[in-house]
């Protein structure tokens, strides 16, 4: 006989997700978290801190922008230190009611780091100094990332910053390299930018935010090169020196050499499954590459221990941590209870955003995504310069772009680089959810004048009906 029906390995937004629902399922749960602090990464150094600070920086940003709009703001500045205790205020709010969640009393909750001893006993070294051995009938590895550090000569030894580091800082430095293009390297390069930062960005691939349409990239980096930005893509990084308070960067471009210096240097390579010390070979759960491998229903390669979130991916992002969470732990139940009609992910409606300013958005297919698929697909877009409710806010970078099946005209994606594109594209979302085509999608009553009346134009270009919208 088990200590336990299900054991869940880290307490995030994973984590949480599974134990609240296997709870809720009957199932007797235990949450093992090895934080020193309680929140997982999205509350304590991911999202929520990052967009405290983001927050200012826009308001900031907007102070500068008053005479376009008839205003005078003069004499503004900022002070660092009062944006971290925002930040630090708002953050400790959110992670004393996450606790408060973990400690409801529907699942047991312990501190401690857990590793697998087999397939279905748990060490835990607690954090009070002591050890406990449990048993579980199933469980879930939901142990996140840590941030990487690619083997580039000289990084390791740069003191480059992390994002851990920015969300933290009280002094904003004159200028800063950003390596990396990933959606932490811009909008902690947004960040800087707006509180007067001259920001270098080094990316590796020909485009800003590997993986969104190269339009949709294309649009933001001009966006950013108008605010300042320097931007060098389609580099190789050769090395990093550190010398006094200089951080000098060499980097290839299109075969030539090229070095930029500057105080601060912050490494935005990536992240990488939390995997350390978890003994996942004695249970026989198998990686594949950096991330634990896991099928459509969640499952490791030991059909009764699941994963879900950073530490198997294929999307690090929150909404799919839960719902990858949410079907494992729906999943367990059912195998527990000796079934193996196992509920499978759907991706059809994943959802990408980065908060920049513009910022960029995305749901479903992207262009290469549906080429790939062998999906004949049409798209249309409509740029914000020429739309009345973004003139009137001054808010002319960007565009948003529709993609649907050719022949049925079902909606399939969408991308947005402008304007409150992260809610912009939720109206997209709700589409796809019905499976709604472009026409019935036109149809759809809009208020004027607002910003997501822009959908009616593409809409209106794919729609199976050409008389819609003309
Ligand atoms: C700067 C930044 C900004 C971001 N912004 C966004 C955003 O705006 N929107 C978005 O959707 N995503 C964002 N993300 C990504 C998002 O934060 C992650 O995808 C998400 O938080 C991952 O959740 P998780 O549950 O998988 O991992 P985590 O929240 O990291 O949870 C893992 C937990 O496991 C615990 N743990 C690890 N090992 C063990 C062990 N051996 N035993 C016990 N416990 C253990 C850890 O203490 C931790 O609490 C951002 C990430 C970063 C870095
Ligand atoms: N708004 C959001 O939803 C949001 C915000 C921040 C982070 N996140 C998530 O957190 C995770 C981490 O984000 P990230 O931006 O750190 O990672 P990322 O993997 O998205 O980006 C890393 C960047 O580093 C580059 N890179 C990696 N190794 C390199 C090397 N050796 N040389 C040169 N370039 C190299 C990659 O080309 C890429 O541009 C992502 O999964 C992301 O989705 C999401």
């Amino acid at each position: 006989m088990s200590d336990y029906d299900f054991a869940v390995i880290g307490g995030g937004s994973a984590g949480y997700a599974a134990a609240r629902t296997a709870a809720s399922l009957g199932l007797k749960t235990i949450v093992l978290d090895g934080g020193k602090e309680v929140g997982g990464l999205c509350i304590l150094r991911g999202c929520m801190p990052s967009k405290s600070l983001i927050e200012s920086a826009n308001r900031f940003r907007a102070f500068g922008q008053a005479r376009e709009f008839g205003l005078r703001v003069t004499d503004f500045s900022y002070d660092a230190t009062e944006i971290i205790a925002r930040k630090r205020r708002l953050i400790g709010e959110f992670a004393d009611y996450r606790r408060e969640q973990l400690e409801t009393g529907k699942f047991e909750f312990v501190r401690g780091k857990a590793s697998f001893l087999d397939a279905n006993t748990l060490h835990v070294d607690l954090l009070d100094g002591t050890t406990r051995t449990i048993t579980t009938r199933s469980a879930i590895v939901a142990t996140g990332s840590v941030v990487n550090v690619p083997s580039v000569p000289g990084l390791a030894e740069s003191g480059a910053w992390t994002s851990d580091d920015v969300l933290e800082l009280t002094t904003i430095p004159p200028s800063l390299i950003v390596l990396g293009a990933g959606p932490v390297a811009l909008e902690m390069a947004h960040y800087f930018a707006s509180l007067g930062t001259k920001v270098t960005i080094i990316q590796r691939s020909a485009q800003l935010l590997t993986g969104v349409d190269p339009d949709v990239a294309k649009e933001l980096e001009h966006a950013l090169s108008d605010r300042g930005l320097e931007i060098h893509t389609g580099t190789t990084l050769v090395k990093i020196e550190r010398e006094g308070d200089l951080r000098r960067i060499t980097f290839e471009k299109n075969g030539a050499t090229h070095t930029v210096e500057a105080p601060a240097l912050l490494n935005a390579l990536g992240r990488r499954p939390h995997l350390a010390h978890l003994g996942l070979d004695k249970a026989g759960i198998l990686v594949e590459g950096s991330h634990i491998a896991a099928s459509a229903t969640q499952q490791t390669s030991q059909p009764h221990i699941f994963a879900a979130g950073d530490c198997c991916g294929p999307y690090e992002v929150v909404h799919i941590a839960i719902e990858q969470a949410e079907l494992a732990a729906r999943n367990a139940a059912k195998v527990l209870a000796g079934s193996d009609l196992l509920e499978k992910i759907d991706y059809r409606l994943k959802l990408y955003a980065v908060f920049t300013e513009p910022q960029v958005a995305a749901v479903g297919l992207s262009e290469a995504e549906a080429a790939a698929k062998g999906v004949e697909y049409l798209t249309a877009s409509y740029p914000f310069n020429d739309h009345g409710k973004s003139l009137i806010m001054d808010e002319l970078h960007g565009f948003v772009k529709l993609i649907v099946e050719k022949h049925s005209r079902e909606i399939i994606g969408a991308s947005v680089v402008g304007p409150h594109a992260s809610d912009l594209i939720e109206e997209v979302v709700v589409a796809m959810r019905f499976r709604s085509t472009a026409g019935q999608f036109a149809l759809i009553p809009h208020y004027h004048p607002t910003l997501c009346e822009i959908w009616t134009y593409p809409a209106s270009d794919l729609a199976e009906d050409a008389s819609v919208g003309s």
